[in-house]
């Protein structure tokens, strides 16, 4: 059986915007920024006059729903998988039972029952001072602790306080790391019901100084390390993972940390994160998430010569060595986890993401987050703003400082719905969106994503308030230090009218006696209930119909309230609730789209959602 190209999210775009004309004077315009549209890593230039919906993009464009859906129906192609990645038995022969993997390697693990002292070091099932006078006579542990017997509050407490003491955030960060590999439990329990206080710790802008400076504060390894050494063993590295039901692993190359470039292995960080908010915020099981970097060397000169550094130390390998160990490493993945397995694409540099989403899409349950999670938040944000700068969806223009995977994916999610709303073909929609600036267009909505800090001049944004009584402003780049503006500005130069949002967090501001709090436009909004969704309903392919229903359901529960204060997001502190909604949302469309394969389908997707997330309430031991 052949396996024909299945499009996936934003492929052929970039490609026809990669080929489109080069135009090095696109400087200086009405909104008073260049032209320069790639993230730091691509730097790459886009003409002014090269609108989004070039000829090259109509050829290809429809391409990806159509064929995805003819797929479907003609139920050829779309769960075929690629010759190399067939497997005749042996899919999730764990223990090496099969005949089909006698000629494989087998790690002898042994399952023992933990007690004693090994209990106490064990991350997972740790207590602490939790442990009750019966487990500490049942397990061993009589003189291991101290008398006292502690409520998981308490210590909560008392781990809050003793984090709140930390002045800088990155020895909070490393405080809650520590924790992490202690005691996971009240790891998440700090991590769920403080949720507003410690995303920035363990996640942007914080984990961006993190992965600077991992090698510096390296202590356990944290997820598997896939190096250029283990080219041709890939399939035994991941069994020395001691996890063997993994249902999302999180993957990066460190090409494109944040807005931060090149960071090599030290990009680890962002899978431990990105992993950590799953749980936390979308309730998937840690012990079903496994963080991985992919180390091809890196480029930044910096850590080649850093003496901590903890990575390969060689300059990047690309082309066919490159994609032959990565395809070497999704094989394996599906050779180890089965089908149903998420692997979520994050932070690789703009020219491997695409060719990624696009070569495993077809044959893998592949997630981009920086496209594709980004996009969905943007667009729910979007849809959200409408009730406060008015008009509809097709009604307005889309300036985007940022071509890279965010702008290109998340224009393209907008188009995709202006489509669906006005029954319009998509190159309509796309004459909306703009991904250069230009003198003749007046956005109503700036977004940018191009990596590069304060690019949102003053000049910008009076420009963009000159224009419009409410101008729709979202500074996504990560971390704060990269943001497009500050949330400061944005309110000072418009005069309080901005309707803004950022990747990384602002404080509230005060202007002229008011405080304005912006939202965090970001995609930890969407991942985690989505990557549920995909789990809870044994979804074995992506749909870009997928990325709209999440976004759907996120932009549904912005409250009126949260309007009121003018946010286009609602408060992370419900972001379990909202997690559910979006991960029901999803299940029910890849149910609807033949892609789940949990079956019968649960009636109430909501609940099942609910029920199935992780709690960190501790477990009593027989
Ligand atoms: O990690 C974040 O905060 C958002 C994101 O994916 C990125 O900036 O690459
Ligand atoms: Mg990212």
């Amino acid at each position: 059986m052949g396996c024909k190209q299945l499009d996936a999210f934003g492929l052929y775009r970039l490609g026809s915007i990669k080929k489109g004309k080069v135009d090095k004077d696109t400087e200086g315009t009405n909104l008073g920024f260049s032209g320069c549209c790639g993230t730091n890593s691509s730097k790459r230039k886009i003409s002014k006059d090269q609108h989004y919906n070039t000829g090259e993009d109509k050829k290809v464009i429809g391409r990806e729903m159509e064929s995805t859906l003819k797929a479907l129906r003609d139920g050829e192609s779309v769960l075929d998988l690629s010759p190399r990645s067939t497997v005749s038995g042996g899919v999730e022969d764990i223990y090496g039972e099969d005949r089909a993997t006698e000629d494989q390697l087998v790690t002898p693990w042994i399952f023992s029952v933990a007690s004693g002292y090994s209990l106490l070091r064990d991350p997972q099932y740790n207590k602490g001072l939790s442990f009750t006078e019966k487990e500490r006579d049942a397990h061993y542990l009589r003189g291991l602790l101290p008398p006292t017997v502690s409520t998981q509050q308490l210590q909560e407490k008392k781990l809050m306080n003793s984090i709140r003491q930390y002045q800088v955030p990155l020895q909070k960060y490393v405080a809650m790391m520590d924790l992490q590999e202690r005691n996971e439990r009240l790891f998440y329990k700090l991590l769920i019901d403080n949720v507003e206080e410690l995303l920035p710790v363990v996640y942007t802008p914080t984990v961006g100084e993190a992965c600077q400076k991992y090698g510096s504060i390296f202590r356990r390894p944290q997820g598997l390390y896939i190096s250029l050494k283990e080219k041709g063993k890939i399939l035994e590295v991941l069994k020395n993972w001691p996890e063997r039901s993994i249902q999302v692993i999180v993957v990066t190359d460190g090409e494109r940390i944040l807005g931060l470039g090149d960071l090599g292995c030290q990009g680890m960080g962002i899978p431990v994160g990105k992993l950590a908010l799953y749980t936390a915020l979308g309730g998937v099981r840690p012990s079903a998430c496994l963080p991985i970097t992919i180390d091809v060397g890196t480029n930044n000169e910096k850590l080649l010569n850093d003496e901590f550094y903890i990575g390969l130390r060689q300059r990047r390998a690309t082309g066919q060595e490159y994609y032959d160990l990565m395809h070497e490493f999704m094989t394996a993945v599906k050779q180890n986890y089965g089908e149903k397995v998420l692997v979520q694409f994050e932070d690789f540099a703009n020219h491997n993401a695409f060719e990624l989403l696009a070569k495993y899409g077809t044959t893998h349950l592949v997630f981009n987050d920086d496209i594709q999670g980004t996009a969905s938040v943007v667009l729910a944000g979007v849809v959200a703003a409408l009730k406060l700068i008015g008009g509809t969806l097709p009604e307005h223009t889309f300036l985007f400082l940022g071509a890279g995977e965010a702008g290109t994916g998340i224009a393209e999610l907008i188009a995709l719905e202006m489509s669906k709303q006005t029954k319009a073909p998509i190159e309509e929609s796309r004459k909306k969106i703009w991904l250069v600036d230009s003198k003749v267009i007046k956005p109503t909505v700036l977004i940018g994503s191009s990596g590069v800090g304060r690019t949102f001049t003053k000049e910008v944004v009076e420009a963009m308030t000159s224009n419009n009584d409410k101008p729709l402003i979202l500074a996504l780049s990560n971390p704060t230090s990269q943001s497009e503006c500050t949330a400061e500005e944005a309110y000072q130069w418009s005069e309080g009218r901005a309707i803004f949002a950022s990747g990384s967090p602002f404080d509230p501001v005060e202007y002229k006696g008011k405080v304005y709090a912006s939202g965090q436009a970001n995609n930890a909004y969407i991942f985690p209930g989505f990557g549920l969704g995909l789990v809870i309903s044994g979804a074995i392919r992506v749909h870009d119909d997928m990325l709209l229903a999440a976004s759907e359901s996120l932009a549904k529960q912005v409250s009126e309230e949260n309007y009121k204060n003018g946010l286009i997001y609602p408060p992370f502190s419900n972001i379990r609730r909202i997690s559910a909604n979006i991960a029901a949302n999803v299940a029910a469309k890849a149910y609807e789209l033949g892609l789940a394969t949990r079956l019968p389908r649960p009636q109430n997707l909501v609940k099942c959602a609910e029920s199935c997330m992780y709690t960190p309430v501790y477990r009593n031991y027989r």
